[in-house]
């Protein structure tokens, strides 16, 4: 099939097309991703209607059961939710976090929803990358809502911020050493904090810690000017308090506007470029066979004092460049 037929198969919400769209971005094999690149060029223009975004928090908060029970919420609403992951320990359990369908049972079933399991395999800026495809792929399909999960586990939080709109962070009824837990830095991203499981015999201590982290989250730098990152309570077990969330999540569109919200966009995909060149040049200059000769000379060297780190990078450097 064409490109241009299987673009506009996307554009009118066909889930195979879409599904082996995705499927292609996760390939490695260069025809596959010069396919992928030609449909993500043609789509381009369909991209970017969504409302992306980011939902993080450690393992066992739940975060499937609380997608399962927000995304469900749109559907109602009339929204279109397309829910993808990104997970780059998969490949070490070699199952993934929403490999396992039953999680999110309602979601899976739902015609009006789309939920991908986290590419296995590869590292954390080539997960991330395929997961920003699949995300504009999901756009280019009239999905209207895109929830990247990530499983709270240090560097990928930072590269989900990196793609979305707005970063979720959802946290568990406790507070005081639990909250030790958390990577200060995984705070700071947080443009939104929710209190899970709000209910029964958890409520009272899902109130003390919404408040505790409510009094920590005072003393940080809000991640955009004129918003005071917002901490809600929910339970969604019993499915309350999601619309309060998603009016929080409207209210931060607001406080952003078209043109932050625009800005923000245009940095991450600068951001996005900037990466992309990076990981290609890291892997031509390993794969340079100038370089392959020389590399692990180069690092015993260095690794034994013979010789300066700065030389060594700039002889391999010169050897990468044809200048030796
Ligand atoms: N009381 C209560 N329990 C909940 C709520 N939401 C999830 N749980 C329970 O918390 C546990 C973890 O839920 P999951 O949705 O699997 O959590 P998760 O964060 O996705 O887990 P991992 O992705 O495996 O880290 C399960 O036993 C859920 O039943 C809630 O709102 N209230």
């Amino acid at each position: 099939m064409d490109i241009e037929e299987t673009a506009e198969r996307i554009r009118t919400g066909d889930r195979r097309a879409l599904a082996r769209a995705i499927t292609l971005a996760e390939s490695s094999r260069a025809d596959h991703r010069e396919r992928a690149e030609a449909l993500l060029a043609v789509l381009l223009p369909a991209t970017g209607g969504s409302v992306r975004l980011g939902i993080s928090g450690p393992p066992g908060v739940g975060k499937s059961s609380f997608i399962e029970a927000f995304g469900s919420r749109l559907i109602e609403e009339g929204h279109r939710v397309a829910v993808l992951a990104i997970d780059p320990s998969s490949r070490v359990t070699g199952g993934s976090i929403l490999g396992d369908k039953t999680r999110m049972e309602r979601l899976a079933r739902s015609p009006e929803a789309f939920v991908r399991p986290s590419p296995t395999g590869g590292s954390l800026g080539g997960v991330a990358r395929r997961t920003r495809e699949a995300l504009l792929l999901c756009e280019a399909a009239g999905f209207d809502v895109t929830i990247v999960e990530t499983v709270g586990v240090g560097q990928s939080e930072t590269a989900v911020a990196d793609m979305v709109d707005l970063f979720l962070l959802l946290l568990p009824p406790a507070g005081g050493d639990e909250l030790q837990g958390i990577k200060k830095g995984v705070v700071e991203l947080a443009d939104l904090v929710v209190v899970n499981k709000a209910d029964g015999d958890l409520l009272a201590s899902a109130r003390r810690a919404a408040a505790e982290y409510q009094s920590a989250l005072r003393m940080l730098r809000p991640t955009t000017a004129d918003w005071q990152v917002p901490v809600l309570q929910v339970s969604a077990r019993e499915e309350r308090g999601l619309d309060e969330v998603w009016q929080a999540v409207g209210r931060f569109r607001a406080a952003l506007g078209e043109a932050g919200l625009a800005r923000k966009r245009a940095a991450q995909a600068r951001a996005w470029m900037w990466s992309e060149i990076d990981d290609s040049l890291i892997r031509a200059f390993r794969a340079h066979p100038a370089v392959a000769a020389r590399l692990a000379e180069a690092e015993a060297a260095v690794s034994e004092g013979r010789q300066p780190a700065a030389t060594a990078a700039r002889e391999l450097l010169a050897a990468f460049l044809g200048r030796t």
